[in-house]
């Protein structure tokens, strides 16, 4: 692109003596920066200038030369990658507009302008149109800016609302004269509203975009196909070749100059109103075989702009003709449009198509543009965003990469964070979304939380005990085992269990005086975290007397039981739960914050953290580059390839985000016989022992250096497995994992056609629970119930149908009978309702690691009641592959629960007892084996025998 000589009118300049304005339809920051558009513009050869989505594509897609202002905007905050693009873009336009400024000055504000279109994914929206031209006009705020909106049906009525509201627009996309008949409505309408409410018409400017070659493109192709065929009028239709799109443009003209001798019009001339110009847009000529100035040469007329490609530009100046031709052979036009619509090239067809291709190529253009810039942003952000290496295999990968570009065209994340319960069943889901926004509340909010931060600190509690369940417990219980315990704070442990012995072990931890009692509970109505309030508030009261309120903290969501009772015991503070948010999904709320609060983990930080994770999210990060969409499409795709067992493996420091995961997933995704079933910390083994039913999740902690754990991953990664590994440069960064796997599990769950946000099967072990400890206060005994076998230590209970699957004469037998059930693709769980200690712990993961290298199968270690609130949703109603060995012992010791005839142990016996004749009604394959007298000698025992078994 060059400039010309300033002596002597070269044919872009000579366009004036035509009254039309030749524009540049280019942008680009180097363009502007080095001066080249001023010299176009002090050269008198351009008086304005276009952008488009595929323009800024070309400009900020490619190339490093926005990276300094991306760099420089996030080093001071962290924004979405649309919003990082609309920053760069309106830089651009205002630089131009500061260049164009004169012509502007010089035409009394009728010339000089230049345009920044609206997103292109608001163009059927005519509300986000309105607001988004509103804003981009503030944003911009230069006179001499022309917001560019699309010509769709939709937009018609923003068209009108922007123009009365004095804002300048350039309507773009215009194909048809149909259409460019409503444009000129509603800019007439625009400036009538405008002027009935005292506006100033003369400095409202607009255009008419009316797009030319495109529409010879399209005709042309139509009639060489025909002509290719054979068509009988071949001659005729040849005539038609490159003479349509300037018909209609002459025709869209003749229409102009109708309007500007309408009475209509001659009352907002008089009252100072600018015309709308026509605008030829597309003007490149796109068959190489016309004239690469023809739709300029042909389209010259008074009160024209023609907006130029820097090759049309440079091709007009060189050798263009400047002659009035809007005018002429305007019966010759009205003839070509008739011949055309003889000879069946249905024109209405060609700009109806015309107008969707190309809102669908801008968006397209978009979805480009913004990728890149996330993909720019996320490189330039290294170390401060997690990152993610996805290893799948060719099947799956293609799965993957089809269910993005589905997602992208369309426009599902955006559906998504505009809350469209259509993503998936169509049910209640949009009233469980505010966690989608919940850290930028909190982000606004966090003077709250720091304020009770400083006051915990100075009260020097020594201990802090969490009690709760699901949501309510297992986001804290991730904080407190990755933070470990912070100076001047107390230790933060969490109880979300009914075994006595836990319990007992749990008090005995505390120094009741100086303990911060938190319970945290959505509904405020959940069992365990009742009667677990019950003992500690029963226990802090003998401890405290009256003060004892002072030492508790209740979490619930507004108006709950919970909420009352601590008013009316004089707890210390009670904090709000978002009712439209689910419990596991309330980590990022105050249900995690105010642990984190309590516990000293530095809060600016961690929700700054968690915010990244929520930009790189963002409705405008398309799917391939959607940290937590990719995820979630992974996810889901492979579950639908029957890699239904998410194995999830962690570098020690960062292990419990695995428990975390678990109950997010499996709560989430397990239902109508569907679902996704998380495999969480089974030690890697050999790679026999796993089928095509995994998808492995490997979350390192990169300062940890685990060699040993990367080289197990990169075998199984080797071989062929699916592996997704997710690197975490400092702990903090859970935070933004969080958010990453809220995201990833939604999308999963709209890719298996589920509703993600309810839990309707967990309900029912709870209704059998409470029939059971009801049925306990009335007779004081629970309903008898007897052995189908029983052997030394070991008892073994079932409902008939498994009792007689699982005969045996021994132990060994019974065991061998129950797992010889075991298919391929199954998984076996132990769900042990036991005290969850270390010693338990071992002999989980010793077993479950001998049961899936015995039988091959993916396997899972649980601890009731903890488990009912987290993969028991998925055990009773996912998919019908899980084999069960429920797992329940003696007491040795059992707690009064205060204000019932009821102990721990029996709620503990009754959760266990309800879980399985729910599991076992589900027709799933489970027994139970009890262990009688010591805990340690039946567990011995159950192991030889489980050893003997395989
Ligand atoms: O916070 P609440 O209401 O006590 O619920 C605890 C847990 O119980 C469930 O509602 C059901 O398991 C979970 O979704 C939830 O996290
Ligand atoms: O406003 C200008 C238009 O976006 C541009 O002229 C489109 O031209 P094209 O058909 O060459 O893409």
């Amino acid at each position: 692109m060059t400039a010309s000589a300033p002596t002597g009118a070269n044919p872009l300049q000579a366009l004036a003596g035509a009254q039309q304005s030749p524009w540049l339809d280019f942008i680009r920051r180097s363009f502007v920066e080095d001066g080249s558009l001023a010299a176009l513009v002090h050269a008198g050869d351009i008086r304005g200038v276009t952008s488009n989505p595929a323009i800024f594509q070309k400009a900020i897609g490619d190339g490093t030369e926005y990276d300094a202002q991306m760099r420089a905007l996030l080093a001071k905050s962290t924004p979405t990658p649309g919003a990082l693009y609309e920053r760069l873009a309106i830089t651009d336009i205002q630089a131009a507009a500061k260049v164009l400024a004169p012509v502007y000055e010089q035409t009394q504000g009728t010339d000089g302008f230049v345009s920044l279109e609206v997103s292109p994914y608001l163009a059927r929206d005519e509300h986000g149109t309105t607001q988004e031209a509103a804003r981009l006009w503030a944003d911009v705020a230069a006179p001499n800016l022309m917001v560019k909106i699309p010509a769709t049906p939709q937009s018609i009525p923003a068209i009108r609302q922007s123009i009365a509201a004095g804002i300048n627009v350039n309507v773009t996309l215009i194909f048809s004269l149909a259409a460019y008949r409503d444009v000129v409505e509603a800019w007439l309408t625009g400036l009538e509203e405008l002027h009935a409410k005292g506006g100033n018409l003369s400095r409202v400017a607009s255009v008419a975009s009316f797009f030319v070659s495109r529409i010879d493109a399209r005709i042309d192709s139509a009639i060489d196909q025909r002509t290719s065929a054979g068509d009988a009028q071949a001659a005729a239709l040849a005539t038609l070749r490159g003479k349509v799109a300037i018909a209609n443009a002459k025709l869209a003209y003749a229409y102009w100059q109708d309007i500007m001798q309408s009475p209509r019009w001659k009352v907002l001339e008089a009252a100072g109103a600018q015309t709308q110009r026509l605008l030829w847009a597309s003007t490149g000529t796109k068959d190489k075989a016309y004239s690469d100035v023809l739709y300029v040469d042909s389209l010259i007329g008074p009160q024209t702009v023609n907006t130029l490609p820097p090759a049309t530009m440079d091709a007009f100046r060189d050798h263009g003709t400047v002659r009035e031709t809007l005018t002429a052979g305007l019966d010759d036009a009205r003839h070509i449009l008739a011949e055309t619509q003889r000879l069946g090239l249905d024109l209405d067809s060609v700009t109806d198509a015309l107008l969707d291709e190309g809102v669908t190529a801008f968006e397209e253009a978009f979805d480009t543009l913004l990728a890149s810039v996330a993909a720019k942003q996320a490189a330039l952000m290294g170390d401060s965003l997690t990152g993610l290496k996805t290893s799948l295999p060719a099947d799956l990968s293609a799965a993957v990469t089809q269910a993005q570009d589905d997602w992208r065209r369309n426009g599902t994340i955006r559906r998504l964070w505009a809350k469209d319960a259509t993503v998936w069943t169509g049910g209640t889901e949009a009233d469980w979304l505010n966690w989608l926004t919940i850290v930028d509340d909190r982000a606004a909010n966090l003077a709250e939380l720091e304020a009770f931060q400083t006051e915990v600190r100075a009260r020097g509690f020594t201990q802090v005990l969490l009690m709760g369940m699901g949501g309510s417990s297992l986001g804290p219980e991730v904080l407190a085992t990755t933070f470990g315990k912070h100076e001047g704070f107390g230790h933060l442990y969490i109880l979300d269990s009914t075994d006595p012995q836990q319990v007992a072990a749990t008090e005995k931890k505390l120094d009741i005086a100086h303990t911060l009692f938190i319970v945290a509970s959505k509904s405020g109505s959940t069992l365990e975290p009742s009667i677990m309030l019950s003992y500690f508030h029963d226990l802090a009261k003998r401890t405290l007397g009256a003060q004892a309120g002072a030492h508790f903290v209740a979490i619930t969501d507004p108006g709950s039981s919970l909420e009352k009772l601590a008013q009316a015991e004089g707890f210390w503070k009670i904090f709000h739960g978002d009712p439209k948010i689910g419990g596991r999904y309330s980590v990022l709320s105050n249900f995690g914050l105010v642990p984190a609060a309590a516990a000293g983990v530095p809060l600016h930080p961690f929700v700054a953290d968690a915010l990244r994770g929520v930009r790189l999210c963002d409705a405008s990060v398309p799917p391939a580059v959607n940290r937590g969409v990719q995820l979630g499409l992974i996810l889901g795709t492979a579950a639908r390839l029957g890699r239904d067992k998410l194995t999830i493996l962690a570098t020690p420091e960062i292990a419990d985000f695995g428990a975390w995961m678990e109950q997010l997933v499996a709560e989430s995704t397990g239902k109508n016989g569907l679902g996704i079933i998380p495999i969480d910390n089974e030690t890697p083994g050999s790679l026999r022992h796993y089928g095509a039913d995994r998808l492995f999740v490997y979350l390192r902690l990169a300062p940890e250096h685990r060699h040993e754990q990367d080289e197990a991953i990169a075998t199984l990664r080797e071989a062929g497995q699916p592996v997704l590994t997710i690197t975490l440069h400092n702990r903090r960064q859970i935070a933004q994992e969080f958010f990453h796997w809220e995201m990833a599990t939604a999308v999963a769950g709209a890719v298996l056609g589920i509703h993600p946000f309810d839990q309707q099967d967990v309900e029912f072990s709870k209704i059998e629970t409470r029939r059971l400890t009801e049925a306990y206060e009335k007779t004081g005994s629970l309903p008898p119930e007897a052995p189908f076998a029983s052997f030394g230590p070991l008892s073994f209970f079932a409902d008939p149908a498994n009792a007689a699957a699982t005969q045996g004469a021994d132990a060994v037998a019974v065991l061998k009978a129950h797992f010889a059930r075991v298919q391929p693709s199954d998984y076996v769980a132990l769900l042990a309702y036991l005290p969850r200690n270390r010693d338990t712990q071992e002999w989980m993961q010793h077993t479950r690691l001998h049961l899936r290298d015995g039988l091959n199968c993916a396997t899972a270690a649980e601890f009731g009641p903890r488990f009912l609130h987290s993969t028991g949703q998925a055990y009773k109603a996912g998919p019908n592959t899980g084999v069960f060995l429920q797992i329940t012992a003696d007491n040795a010791q059992d707690l009064p629960i205060p204000g019932t005839s009821l102990t721990f142990g029996l709620v503990e016996s009754a959760q266990a007892r309800g879980d399985f004749s729910v599991l076992a009604e589900r027709e799933r394959r489970i027994i139970r084996v009890h262990l009688h007298g010591s805990l340690k000698e039946g567990l011995a025992a159950l192991a030889t025998a489980l050893h003997d078994a395989l």
